[in-house]
């Protein structure tokens, strides 16, 4: 469970002010930014009320917010900015957030960008031949069991927001990682599979957009570092978690 909270603060601002309001929390919020212990923020203003804003501010913890920042000497300037406007708040407390939580479907996922399960399976179908058929790579995966395109497969349809298909049929994040242990993945071998699956992506025509390669290749980087730390002789079993879930990142999809 995370120790991160949210402060709401609910501000009721006479019409009057309203201007003056913006821009003391236009001043106000490079305090904020530069707080080590503020994660984000938001000032919203409401649509059908004009006077009413709410400031949403997600904390590091209660007792960041608390301890750290109001006993900070940014406070000391972001309460000179705000000051005037504390008479308005109607409420101001933390709320802890529950895990009921998620993303809607106005960014496709990945997976779906991507063209889905056809072509994670034809990206892997493409990505094993060329493993077999690589000096580097070939003798680290010498007798491969024929199922695991498909597997891996499954694995990065999961990943990048597709079904649970390697969840519900081979095992979880811990399961995957415990194939890699012990096999002392050299950084050549990894920078050749790095190298192989884009090659494959390009032949199995998943899209070459800026924003899905980079996020495609993002993951690819963490996942084979991972494989490396996982192979080599320190590693720790994994505990049991969730699949990851990627995302697009910094940058979204480009709908023109
Ligand atoms: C993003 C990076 C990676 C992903 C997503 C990935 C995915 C997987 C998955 C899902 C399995 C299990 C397959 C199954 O359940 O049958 C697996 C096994 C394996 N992986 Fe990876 N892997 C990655 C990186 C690497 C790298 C860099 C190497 C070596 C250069 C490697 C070598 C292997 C080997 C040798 C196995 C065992 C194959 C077998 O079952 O015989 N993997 N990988």
């Amino acid at each position: 469970m995370t120790t991160q909270t949210v402060e709401y603060i609910r501000y009721r601002i006479p019409a009057d002010k309203s201007a003056e309001f913006l821009s003391a929390y236009t001043k106000a919020a490079a305090l904020l930014a530069a707080a080590p212990q503020c994660v984000d923020f938001e000032l919203a203003r409401c649509e059908e009320d004009f006077e009413h804003y709410v400031l949403r501010i997600t904390w590091t913890s209660t007792e960041d917010h608390l301890e750290g920042f109001r006993e900070s000497e940014l406070f000391v300037d972001f309460l000179a900015e705000i000051q005037p406007y504390i008479p308005f708040i109607e409420e101001m407390r933390h709320y802890k957030p529950t895990t009921v939580r998620g993303t809607g479907s106005a960014v496709p996922t990945l997976y779906e960008w991507a063209g889905g399960a056809e072509a994670f399976a034809r990206l892997t179908s493409v990505f094993y031949e060329k493993v077999l058929a690589d000096e580097v790579l070939a003798p680290v995966f010498a007798g491969l069991d024929p199922e695991h395109a498909e597997h891996v497969a499954l694995w990065l349809a999961e990943v990048f927001g597709g079904p649970p298909g390697y969840s519900e049929t081979q095992g979880g994040h811990g399961h995957m990682v415990a194939k890699h242990m012990g096999r002392g993945i050299t950084e050549p071998q990894r920078r050749r599979w790095v190298n192989l699956i884009q090659d494959a992506a390009d032949e199995a025509g998943l899209p070459t957009d800026a924003e899905f390669r980079s996020a495609f290749l993002a993951y690819v980087e963490w996942g084979t570092r991972l494989a490396v730390y996982f192979s080599g002789p320190d590693a720790k079993p994994p505990a049991e978690q969730p699949v990851p879930r990627w995302n697009w990142g910094a940058a979204p999809p480009y709908q023109g």
